[in-house]
């Protein structure tokens, strides 16, 4: 089977943050994901992976004002400074945590901004950030999120427009982040598209459609796309990145690594 990772900041919300470090280690995980470290001191952090014998698998370049709606900075020609501030943030999280990959969040389009200067403002800053994490070993994800339930506007919206740009931006530390749910809505027939886009696929995530929930609650065939997924070799990590519909380990049905 995959390696699976737990996303905290959709898991075990049951309890603060703080504690579901242990509950992921106590439910069988090997790995955490969660989408910002940022609000705790990177020492306190390492020290809770450490306690649990847990990998941090990825986080998020800093998204701009998360609170009142930004997504990402990176299309934003206005915010390059603010983009550059927080790469270099990340990065010393990063190296803090022992994580080898964050995840660089494109943005929503300014309706005043067109779309050929939000996607060279985009270009321009993953390069940016590609040659900065390279020199420390760090590889940047690209996810494509779903424009049409969750986030309207966001510029990557498919993994058409992802590679288009790990194809612009030519380096080796650039790739794209797969999240099942996304596709699912943009895209379908997943495990034929997993199996083209391979070579690109840095991190994978998943949740069931619709609803964002466990595996089993909607249209995905989970056993059949994980089976997939190991067939393919793919060796990186699979983030469970769901909005449990009860207690979270009530929802881990989908994972064999459950204690
Ligand atoms: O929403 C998702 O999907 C994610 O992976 C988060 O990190 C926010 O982009
Ligand atoms: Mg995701």
């Amino acid at each position: 089977m995959p390696r699976f990772a737990a996303n905290l900041s959709m898991l075990f919300t049951e309890v603060d943050f703080p504690e579901r470090f242990a509950m992921a280690r106590a439910a069988g995980f090997e790995g955490v994901e969660y989408l910002f470290p940022y609000a705790y001191p990177k020492e306190r952090l390492g020290q809770m992976l450490s306690d649990n014998q847990l990998t941090q698998v990825l986080f998020n370049l800093p998204p701009g004002n998360w609170d009142a709606g930004e997504r990402g900075i990176a299309c934003l020609p206005d915010r390059v400074e603010e983009f550059q501030a927080g790469v270099d943030q990340a990065i010393d999280y990063a190296k803090a945590l022992g994580c080898r990959q964050l995840n660089c969040l494109a943005g929503l389009k300014p309706a005043n901004v067109s779309d050929d200067i939000a996607w060279q403002t985009l270009v321009s800053n993953v390069a940016w950030a590609a040659g900065r994490l390279a020199d420390e070993g760090i590889t940047l994800c690209l996810e494509a999120i779903n424009s049409r339930v969750d986030m309207p506007g966001f510029v990557l919206d498919t993994s058409g427009k992802v590679l288009a740009l790990i194809e612009e931006i030519d380096a080796d530390n650039v790739r794209l982040q797969y999240d099942l749910y996304h596709m699912q809505i943009m895209e379908g027939d997943l495990v034929r598209s997993m199996e083209c886009l391979l070579p690109w696929i840095g991190h994978i995530q998943f949740a069931d459609n619709p609803g964002r929930h466990e595996p089993g609650t909607g249209e995905i065939n989970f056993s059949n796309v994980f089976a997939a997924i190991d067939a393919m070799g793919y060796d990186g990590w699979v983030s469970a990145e769901y909005r449990p519909t009860g207690a979270t380990g009530d929802s881990l049905g989908w994972f064999p690594g459950k204690a």
